[in-house]
């Protein structure tokens, strides 16, 4: 019997209405943009909630920046102090959303799509913004990559990407910079283990490499343990290669937050993580565009769950692992590290569209099967994104009911990471500029 269904009835029952009232505003699945052309005015459509419902108050409100006077950590001060270089207006859109005005939708800034504007998507807002604290995580990020050698001679658009601000807006509920900090070096370590053999030649990548290089690379975050003799050859190997060093120091470093059954969670995420990225190359040497459902099924393994399983880690508590695999909540979370994912795909489509080589991404997949127009398949595509997120919201929000506070915490978690993966992807030059 899982832990979940051991649960007794839930006490508060103002918490029930709260959910039964979700349930009826909420509109059947897939009828809001299926039926677009029905609907005259598309801002009649539900707006998604700041909050997960039923989780109101699980996620301590954060607001306090970092300060931007000297600090005592050295030059990141000084470069607050001098001001942001990406202007004001991202910072005033994400304010905004922060604030949960239901006008804003990052998401319709026409970038991304190659020539089509990201529609509106079924999304929360960013729960925060606090710039000073994105900047100090960021130059903290960039310092490390320099020191280990990784993306040396591309740091200045590692720079520009501005994984600070991502990691600050996906983990609301906390403001220590040095979690941030680690969670941002394995998603980078993961970007670019990506980056460098998956899908970028100019980095190196090579598709008769992939699995060669994929299976050391697990070994850099969960170590072999070789017989003595062979143990300089492993350890020049791990430091030879500055994806490995950083998959090793990036979780090493996060290592000083997490469990054992937190780490031995991660290293199943990315393991699977490597088994997409393996998918991914196949499809390549093949020359072969995946089936839809193919493809969603490989964006479920090759997806942001890695960064989306570090939330409590993160925010300085622990999901018992029992909650963690129970299949109603691997279901959900599944659910909702797809949708991140795909909204990589929308935003990612201008820059993939750009770099020459073969790219994957569900509008591709759905115009080439479909034999649809680039528009017609960003609006399915986001139509499945809606709908993905519609059913992590009603299925967590019933989840929350009977689960442990820690459930109620993680999946509020994961509500808000999908909001400030939203505002990243919008605003980061990754996406946004064509030289990134
Ligand atoms: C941070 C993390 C878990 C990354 C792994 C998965 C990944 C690289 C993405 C979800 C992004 O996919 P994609 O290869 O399309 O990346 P970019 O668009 O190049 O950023």
């Amino acid at each position: 019997m899982s832990l979940l269904s051991r649960m007794t009835a839930p006490a508060a029952r103002h918490d029930v209405a709260r959910l039964v009232a979700t349930l009826l505003a909420s509109p059947p699945h897939r009828s809001d943009r299926s039926h677009r052309s029905d609907r005259p005015h598309q801002s009649a459509r539900r707006v998604a909630p700041k909050r997960l419902p039923g989780t109101g108050g699980a996620l301590p409100e954060r607001r306090a920046p970092l300060p931007t006077g000297p600090t005592g950590l050295g030059t990141s001060a000084a470069r607050i102090a001098s001001g942001r270089k990406d202007g004001a207006g991202r910072k005033d859109i994400a304010e905004r959303q922060a604030v949960g005005d239901a006008t804003v939708d990052a998401g319709s800034a026409p970038v991304g799509t190659g020539g089509v504007a990201v529609p509106d998507l079924y999304c929360p807002p960013a729960l925060r913004d606090a710039p000073a604290l994105a900047d100090e995580v960021n130059a903290r990020l960039v310092a490390w990559a320099e020191e280990i050698g990784l993306y040396a001679g591309r740091l200045d658009r590692v720079q520009a990407a501005d994984f600070g601000r991502l990691m600050m807006l996906a983990h609301p509920d906390t403001d220590d910079p040095d979690r941030l900090l680690a969670a941002g070096k394995c998603a980078l370590a993961e970007w670019a283990t990506d980056d460098y053999y998956c899908d970028d030649e100019t980095m190196g990548s090579a598709p008769a490499l992939l699995g060669a290089q994929l299976g050391l690379a697990y070994t850099a975050i969960d170590p072999t343990h070789p017989p003595l003799g062979y143990v300089p050859a492993v350890e020049q190997a791990m430091q030879d290669d500055p994806v490995r060093t950083a998959l090793r120091t990036g979780f090493a470093h996060l290592g000083r937050y997490a469990d054992p059954s937190q780490l031995a969670r991660l290293h199943h995420e990315v393991a699977v993580l490597f088994v997409g990225y393996c998918q991914e190359g196949s499809w390549r040497t093949q020359g072969r565009m995946p089936a839809a459902w193919e493809y969603l099924a490989h964006r479920q393994i090759n997806s942001f769950l890695p960064c989306i399983a570090m939330t409590d880690v993160v925010g300085g508590y622990a999901l018992p692992a029992a909650e963690y695999s129970d299949p109603r909540v691997r279901r959900a979370v599944t659910m909702a590290s797809t949708a991140a994912t795909l909204v990589n795909d929308l935003y990612s489509m201008a820059k993939e569209h750009h770099s020459g080589s073969v790219e994957f991404n569900l509008p591709t997949v759905i115009a080439e099967e479909e034999r649809c127009s680039p528009r017609e398949a960003v609006e399915r595509s986001a139509a499945i994104h809606d709908e993905l997120v519609r059913t992590f919201e009603t299925e967590a929000a019933t989840l929350v009911l009977t689960g442990s506070p820690q459930l109620r915490r993680f999946l509020a978690g994961v509500w808000a990471w999908l909001g400030g993966n939203r505002a990243w992807h919008s605003g980061s030059p990754r996406y946004t500029s064509p030289t990134s």
